[in-house]
């Protein structure tokens, strides 16, 4: 079973290829890390696949089916999305902005059973001491961390997150990562994650997707897909392997030049 199907996707931006023949899919029970440039093309891919982009071509299946047929409120019910920026201006509390998460199976008003969930999930996200705060008032990396819990209190089959880390410090990073993890392992929840910390997308994902211009270069295992030759085509740099403690290391490194200067 596939959570989540692209085929051939096509975006044209200004006369460019943003998106040129993409197939990609997310199963349950797996992370898919979607790395690559800026500019590549992830959060285009990202939107396309939840059904938010218009395309040339192309099509996404979600729970098999055609993305574009499926109601916003079935969507949400099986696809959260933790967005790269967080809007602003959004004066609601932690606790509501979680909330917000149970709508699609909620009547006019929560009932007890989206309360518990949700003080549940801002227990286990450490969060609980920020739930009344507003969300304005937080920090970057605090707000994204009640991303994180909003979609998570959607309780979904599948999460797509746009570099969920980037605001956070190496601990919450860690943290957050091995939280979808334990999701993946004890709920079988499937997981599209565009992030650029290429040593955590190897850490924690499945498959790595490598994009760029908007073209998928290399796919599959960390292993296969983080290369010298793909790291050095994609991001022109040149890049040491290693591991510590059994997690990769990737470090770059500037490409030596040819013939010198
Ligand atoms: N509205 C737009 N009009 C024209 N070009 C656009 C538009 N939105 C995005 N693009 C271009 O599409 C390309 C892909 O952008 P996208 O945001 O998907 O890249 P990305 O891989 O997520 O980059 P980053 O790592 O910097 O977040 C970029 O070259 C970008 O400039």
């Amino acid at each position: 079973m596939t959570l989540l199907e692209a085929h051939n996707l096509r975006r044209v931006l200004n006369d460019n290829a943003v998106l040129d023949g993409i197939s990609l899919r997310v199963g349950p029970g797996e992370i898919v890390g979607l790395v690559g440039p800026n500019g590549a093309g992830k959060s285009t891919l990202v939107r396309a696949m939840l059904g938010q982009t218009r395309l040339e071509s192309g099509r996404v299946l979600l729970d098999g089916r055609d993305i574009a047929g499926i109601s916003a409120r079935e969507r949400a019910r099986l696809v959260a999305y933790v967005p790269q920026r967080t809007p602003d201006g959004f004066p609601v509390s932690v606790f509501d902005a979680c909330l917000l998460g149970r709508t699609p199976y909620m009547g006019m008003s929560p009932g007890a059973c989206d309360i518990a969930l949700v003080e549940e999930v801002l227990e286990k996200l450490n969060l609980s001491s920020l739930a009344f705060r507003s969300l304005d008032a937080l920090s970057g990396g605090e707000r994204q961390r009640v991303m994180l819990a909003r979609a998570l209190s959607q309780q979904t089959p599948l999460i797509v997150l746009d570099e969920p880390t980037s605001a956070l410090d190496i601990g919450n990073q860690l943290f957050s990562l091995r939280f979808l993890a334990d999701q993946v392992r004890e709920r079988g929840v499937g997981i599209l994650v565009a992030i650029h910390d290429l040593a955590l997308a190897a850490r924690f994902s499945n498959r790595i997707a490598l994009l760029h211009r908007g073209q998928l270069i290399a796919e599959g295992p960390w292993q296969h897909a983080l290369t010298q030759e793909t790291i050095r085509a994609t991001y022109g740099v040149d890049a040491e392997f290693g591991e510590l403690n059994g997690a990769p290391v990737i470090a770059p490194f500037e490409m030596e030049r040819q013939g010198g200067a």
